[in-house]
């Protein structure tokens, strides 16, 4: 009898696992399969045929997704969008269905006008929060989102930024007079190196400082707290890790040692950001309300935010706050240094530009008088016609956040087409950028002079708008659209015009004889491995004043 029922046991126990993985592969290959192929709305949308040009032995559930990773961030989507319209649909990871949007009207829908029925997927949410933690603006939605925007604004404004130009000035000033060093201690005024880490650590010195008043040191001292953790967040960030991290709920609780560190980081910025809001909130207690002015965006902030009464009111919690201090460090930090970045890459492979803007800067700012920023101010910098077609024509070319997601929230209708809740959209924004029925024919080529001339434009944008007006902010958008919009923007155009001054004034740029590098899009688009430059000094009749 117990023989019996252990052999019924057995078979029950059999039995379940057969069906369970019975199960499974119908529903894997329903999902992967059966649903895109023959039932999702989505495949009514134009788009490549599921058929990859990398993955040449077509394995299974990669769909296009080695055709996009292999190739230049950008291009694939470009081509598509030239081949297949506005609304392109193409098979992701486990063949699923994505969108891409190259049409103004379909790109207004969902990053603007019902920019909150679009959130962004629970995995970049996972992906992001496990880097900069949850509660900061970045990541919000909704009515949350729309509070803390609120709250935010005024401290990203015209008045508060222009205060801040000389706090962003002296660590690029800093920067400026260590490679003027370094070039002068070579013996033939010239030295090859890698720019990427320096420019690194003064954006974060910069953000530091103007962001909440904290001194990284970044560029003088390397083994601040804060800064070693903060290395320490992207750990492990292969492309595999990454993967993992977005596709699996709780994978960063698995004990492995890139989790674990990331953990210990976390906990060092919680500890800082905390004594951080208590010693904004002493200051302004101790000046009684007429802290701020000047100061740096937490500050601002924080004085605001005290000044709300509940949490009714709009107040932001402790948790919020401190939130804001992790966004603003990983959202404004790597974006301008990869704009400088590839602004002095562009600027070496183009000499006549690289002369033209460092005259523009020497005609109407001057050189730079030692620790003395009253001449370097917001207006003078803004004031620059051929810097500020540089930096545009840069930020088109290398857009920092070259792509971004969101998904439908709810069923829906874009351009005709049902799109189901729950689809991926992508804005490809290094795509857009490079729109031949836009930019022309040249839309590959670096000419910051097309920002200063509408004829420059195809014939057909010349006449839909003025010149390059908010109707043609969708295939422009480095910063976005729409509410999710940066509102660090401006910030960050100052910045990194205050950058391009004290590394352009005294020194000049060329490229390194066969140095190759490629475009990655990891989280910011940066260059692989690096981007070594010749650096060598201006020679002066008379010698510059730093
Ligand atoms: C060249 C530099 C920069 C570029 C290209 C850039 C680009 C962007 C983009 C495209 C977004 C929208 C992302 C999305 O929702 O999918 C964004 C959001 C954001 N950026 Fe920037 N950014 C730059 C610099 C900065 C700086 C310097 C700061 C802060 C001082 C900053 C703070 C933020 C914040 C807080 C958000 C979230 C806004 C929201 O969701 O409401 N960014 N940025």
């Amino acid at each position: 009898m117990a023989a019996i029922s252990t052999l019924a046991k057995r078979l029950n126990s059999a039995l379940i696992l057969k069906s369970f993985f019975a199960f499974l592969s119908t529903y894997i290959f329903y999902k992967s399969y059966l649903y895109p192929t023959f039932f999702s709305p989505l495949r009514h949308i134009p788009g490549p045929p599921n058929k990859s040009k990398v993955n040449k032995y077509h394995i299974p559930f990669l769909g296009h997704y080695l055709d996009l990773v292999r190739e230049e961030p950008g291009n694939t989507f470009n081509d598509w969008i030239e081949q297949y319209g506005g609304i392109v649909a193409y098979h992701g990871l486990f063949n699923t269905l994505q969108i891409v949007l190259g049409d103004p009207k379909a790109i207004q829908h969902v990053y603007s006008t019902y920019a909150y029925d679009y959130p962004k997927s629970s995995r970049t949410v996972r992906l992001l929060s496990s880097v900069i933690g949850k509660g900061g603006v970045l990541l919000a939605e909704g009515a949350i989102h729309r509070k803390q925007r609120k709250m935010l604004n005024p401290a990203f404004s015209h008045k508060h930024i222009k205060e801040m130009v000389p706090t962003m000035a002296a660590p690029a000033e800093t920067l400026g007079k260590i490679w003027e060093d370094r070039v002068d201690a070579s013996e033939c005024n010239s030295v090859e190196f890698d720019i990427v880490h320096d420019l690194k650590s003064c954006t974060l010195d910069i953000i530091g400082q103007a962001g909440f008043g904290y001194d990284f040191q970044a560029l003088t001292t390397p083994d601040n707290e804060l800064r070693q953790a903060y290395k320490q967040l992207p750990a492990g960030q292969s492309p595999l890790i990454i993967l993992l991290r977005g596709y699996v709920p709780y994978y960063i609780n698995i004990p492995f040692k890139h989790n674990q560190i990331r953990k210990q980081s976390l906990r060092t910025f919680e500890r800082v950001t905390t004594d951080i809001i208590q010693e904004k909130r002493v200051q302004i207690g101790a000046a009684k309300g007429k802290s701020g002015d000047g100061k740096d965006l937490m500050s601002i902030l924080v004085q605001a935010n005290e000044q709300v009464g509940t949490l009714d009111d709009g107040k932001l919690t402790d948790t919020e706050l401190k939130a804001q201090i992790m966004t603003f460090m990983a959202a404004g930090h790597d974006t301008t240094s990869n704009l400088v970045t590839w602004m002095l890459h562009v600027l070496s492979t183009h000499s006549d530009a690289q002369r033209k803007v460092r005259q523009e800067i020497l005609d109407h700012i001057g050189l730079p008088t030692k620790h003395d920023y009253g001449h370097l101010n917001y207006d003078a910098l803004n004031a620059l016609p051929y810097l500020a077609a540089c930096v545009k024509e840069v930020l088109r070319l290398f857009p920092p956040v070259s792509a971004t997601s969101r998904v439908a929230a709810h069923d829906d209708e874009i351009l005709g087409y049902d799109i189901p809740k729950g689809t991926q959209i992508i804005l490809p924004v290094s795509a857009l950028h490079k729109l031949k029925s836009i930019y022309g024919d040249d839309a590959e080529e670096f000419r910051p002079e097309r920002w200063m001339d509408p004829a420059s434009f195809s014939e057909e944008v010349q006449q839909s708008i003025k010149f390059v007006t908010p109707d043609m902010a969708w295939a422009y958008v480095p910063f976005l659209m729409g509410p999710h919009n940066c509102i660090g923007s401006k910030f960050a155009i100052i910045e990194a015009k205050i950058l391009l001054y004290y590394l352009l004034i005294n020194l000049e740029y060329a490229p390194v004889p066969g140095f190759k590098f490629t475009k990655i899009a990891r989280v910011t688009l940066r260059p692989d491995p690096g981007m070594r430059l010749i650096v060598k000094r201006i020679q002066r009749d008379a010698p510059a004043a730093l």
